[in-house]
């Protein structure tokens, strides 16, 4: 049996299209999501995907949060359906409350694109088991508002916990705190983080790395495993 897995389009998202060719490659069913819908079409796991949706009006994903999807995708959530938020869509699981903090304007104020350093910090969530813990990679990144932030408290926790999934190397293109660049939930099973792996799945495509990749082969094994 093919994992199907779900990626959601708002008004607004950009890389829905990607993530669909990422999950493709990587060897699973991608199933178109609209924001409208309320039933998730028995996906067996949800991506959010990059973009402005609602044109980040009010603050980026704070509108898509209320959108009908995000009612189920939350339900199901937090019973257990893996869910990848990358970059906008790691800003709405921060706002729908499934992960922890908020993202801010980057500290210089500017929109950044750069191939991006990063550290797997857990190689034990849903989206990254196929990494190793403490491999480095290399993964674009295009945002506005990328500064992660968190209260002393939750920063901390997220630390003790393992919950830290990515970390930025040699720069810190946003002023996030401790350099975060993705999280988990405590279960594990849902994860954000600011840079895009769909845009490096094709050795052809871009700097030829294809460092994302891991995440939707680690998703597809641990759902055919289950
Ligand atoms: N590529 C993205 O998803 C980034 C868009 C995002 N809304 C921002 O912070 O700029």
């Amino acid at each position: 049996m093919t994992a199907r897995i779900g990626v959601v389009t708002f008004p607004g998202s950009l890389d829905d299209r990607d993530t669909q060719r990422a999950i493709r490659v990587a060897g699973a069913e991608p199933v178109a999501l609209w924001h409208k819908d309320k039933d998730l079409k028995q996906v067996d796991a949800v991506v959010l995907c990059g973009g402005f949706s609602y044109g980040d009006y009010l603050r980026a994903g704070a509108i898509s949060r209320f959108s009908p999807v995000m009612d189920t995708v939350i339900d199901q959530a937090k019973a257990g359906l893996p869910v990848l938020g990358i970059c906008n869509g790691f800003q709405i699981l921060t706002e729908a409350h499934l992960l922890p903090g908020a993202m801010l304007g980057n500290d210089h104020l500017h929109f950044v694109c750069r191939d991006q350093k990063l550290r797997v910090e857990n190689a034990d969530t849903s989206w990254t088991g196929d990494y190793t813990a403490g491999q480095e990679i290399h993964i674009p990144l295009k945002n506005r508002d990328g500064r992660y932030v968190a209260d002393r408290r939750t920063v901390d926790e997220l630390e003790a916990e393992g919950r830290v999934a990515f970390r930025y190397l040699d720069v810190n293109p946003n002023g996030s705190l401790n350099d975060i660049a993705g999280i988990s939930n405590a279960a594990g099973n849902v994860v954000g983080l600011m840079p895009h792996p769909e845009h490096a799945v094709e050795s052809l495509i871009g700097t030829g790395r294809t460092d994302g990749l891991p995440f939707f082969t680690s998703i597809l094994k641990k759902l055919v495993n289950a």
